[in-house]
């Protein structure tokens, strides 16, 4: 994979880290002010262990400081809202996150809205989508942020372009819509229950595929030359009875389509975790009332 439409989201996640790791040098230097990140993982699921364990290590190769607070899969509703209440009120701790999925007997949303909205570095909590919805400064969800910045990066000015999100969970597609929302794309969400998927998404200049379903989006469902963001993390099962990563588009038959495009592994992903470290600098200085520092310039 060396196509110049490729995006390499591995490198670009590598540069945002620096700038971030350079951010909070000097906010160490100039304001002693040393950024916290408390991550909570409820439970053993595999995949999400890994996700702590890279967040844990790329947070501390920041400069930051880094919580992992670990709580059993039988752990209750009352065990998990006691750590959030902890680590909101600790000063040292600028950003709060607590890893999805949750077991099935935690509240999803009581524990999302737990969370101070200054710590919120996930972006989910109910006042951050209110804040993202009218345009206020707001702590945005990292996987739709990683993804506006992979768009300026390579296309600039994103104004006038039709943008089809593909997905209208509240973590991705929602508030990726509002972001494509306010760089004056023309958005549209498509659902399952949208008619012509294919055709709508052949009148798009950018396909986000956030579904969830193995190689949803196919390749003739894309304009030549227009961008594809890929948000899917799929495992699917080999022959050799392992398992391998594939987004929610057919990567092989749109690559051939589009102008651009993030794959899976390497595209979206690796931007997610340099997000969440650019928001918990963002809600280390809102804290601090220290003007924030331009990751994405
Ligand atoms: N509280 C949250 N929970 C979850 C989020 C989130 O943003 N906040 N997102 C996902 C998991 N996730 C981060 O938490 C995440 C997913 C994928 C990657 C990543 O780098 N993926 C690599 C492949 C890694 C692999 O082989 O598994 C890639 O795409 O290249 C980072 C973070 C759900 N939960």
């Amino acid at each position: 994979m060396s196509g110049d439409n490729i995006i390499d989201g591995k490198a670009f996640a590598a540069e945002v880290r620096a700038r971030v790791k350079a951010q909070v040098d000097r906010l160490v230097a100039e304001h002693g002010l040393k950024p916290g990140l408390a991550v909570v993982l409820v439970g053993e699921d595999p995949a999400s262990q890994v996700y702590v364990r890279n967040k844990a290590k790329q947070t501390v190769e920041c400069g930051m400081r880094s919580d992992e607070i670990r709580l059993e899969a039988t752990a209750t509703q009352e065990e998990v809202l006691a750590v959030v209440d902890r680590l909101n009120a600790d000063p040292g701790i600028h950003g709060i996150l607590v890893q999805l999925p949750l077991p099935d007997q935690i509240d999803e949303s009581a524990v999302l809205d737990r969370i101070d909205p200054d710590k919120d570095v996930d972006g989910f909590h109910v006042v951050n989508t209110g804040r993202l919805q009218i345009g206020l400064p707001a702590l945005t969800p990292c996987t739709p942020r990683g993804c506006m910045m992979l768009l300026h990066d390579r296309l600039g000015d994103l104004s006038g372009k039709h943008a089809v999100v593909v997905g209208r969970s509240n973590i991705v597609g929602k508030p990726m819509a509002m972001l494509l929302l306010h760089a004056n794309c023309t958005v549209t969400i498509a659902h399952s229950r949208t008619k012509d998927l294919p055709g709508l998404c052949r009148q798009a200049d950018i396909v986000i595929a956030a579904v969830g379903r193995p190689k949803f989006v196919q390749g003739d469902w894309i304009k030549e030359g227009a961008a594809v963001i890929d948000v899917g993390i799929n495992r699917i099962p080999k022959e050799d009875g392992k398992t391998r990563l594939v987004g929610d588009v057919d990567f092989e038959a749109a690559v051939g389509h589009a102008g651009l495009i993030t794959p899976v592994p390497g595209g979206v992903g690796p931007m997610t975790i340099a997000c969440l470290l650019a928001n918990t600098v963002t809600a280390a200085c809102m804290a601090a009332g220290i003007p924030e520092p331009q990751v994405t310039a």
